[in-house]
């Protein structure tokens, strides 16, 4: 049994295909744990921007449909859902238009602070012991003060190479170049290409899927162990 009141907080950010979402998804069923993954809340909100027809790179437009955003995430590893309002948009928030918006919604800081405050709710309030909360910001803004803090890394060609073989409907350079310009787009917004202090780096490159759980577990035991 956890000692504490809310769930144990496993933070893990990383760039894209390093890993994040499938290890942290798995990390969390092994474990018994809820999983959020929040890079699914700037998707949904791309969504809905395109939805609605609003230019993504209009910031005041962006953020006017903030209070009307009705956005629900399933955290359970097996039950992995997103909606807005009505709307299952899993599947939707996938496509390469909303991967090409994403970048200009995410850097609005009034997007990133109701974001965060409803990540915060969400992690706090999942029914399991622990929570795997994985993106860019979450070893840093979301919960700095995280038990477990992990950032999940890999070289850029692993990254690509991983991310091109799930996407069949574009050329692997092309997959590649889009990833390229979201990470650089990233990272001038918040910093997930070095781990900040006090947060432990895994380098998946040389790991197959099954040894990345491994080695993310280890940390999260090792740091479970400290705290008791
Ligand atoms: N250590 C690994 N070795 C090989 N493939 C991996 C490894 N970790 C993740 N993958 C695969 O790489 C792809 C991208 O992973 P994903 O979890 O979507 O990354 P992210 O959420 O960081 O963008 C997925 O197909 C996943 O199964
Ligand atoms: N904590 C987070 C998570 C995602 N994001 C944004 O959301 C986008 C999509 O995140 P994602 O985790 O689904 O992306 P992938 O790494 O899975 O491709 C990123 O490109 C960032 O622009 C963010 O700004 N902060």
């Amino acid at each position: 049994m956890s000692k504490h009141s809310y769930p144990l907080f496993v933070a893990i950010d990383g760039p894209a295909g390093s890993g994040k979402s499938s290890v942290s998804r798995a990390v969390a069923r092994r474990l018994g744990y809820g999983y959020l993954d929040t890079g699914a809340a700037y998707r949904a909100l791309a969504w809905l921007v395109i939805d609605q027809e609003v230019d993504p790179q209009n910031s005041a437009a962006v953020s006017a449909l903030l209070p009307s955003f009705d956005y629900t995430i399933g955290t359970e590893p097996d039950a992995y859902f997103v909606r807005v309002g009505e709307t299952d948009v899993t599947d939707a928030i996938r496509e390469p238009q909303i991967s090409a918006a994403v970048s200009a919604i995410a850097r609005v800081p009034a997007v990133r602070s109701h974001l965060t405050e409803l990540f915060r709710s969400i992690a706090r309030a999942v029914p399991q012991p622990g929570v795997v909360v994985e993106g860019r910001d979450i070893t840093t803004v979301v919960a700095p003060e995280a038990e477990v803090r992990i950032l999940l890394t890999a070289t850029e060609e692993a990254r690509m190479a991983r991310r091109s073989a799930e996407i069949s409907t574009q050329s692997a350079h092309t997959v590649a170049e889009q990833l390229r310009s979201r990470d650089r787009a990233d990272s001038q917004v918040v910093e997930f290409m070095s781990a900040a202090d006090g947060v432990t780096t895994v380098d998946s490159t040389h790991l197959d899927f099954d040894q990345t759980i491994d080695a993310v577990v280890e940390v999260i035991n090792t740091a479970r162990n400290s705290h008791d």
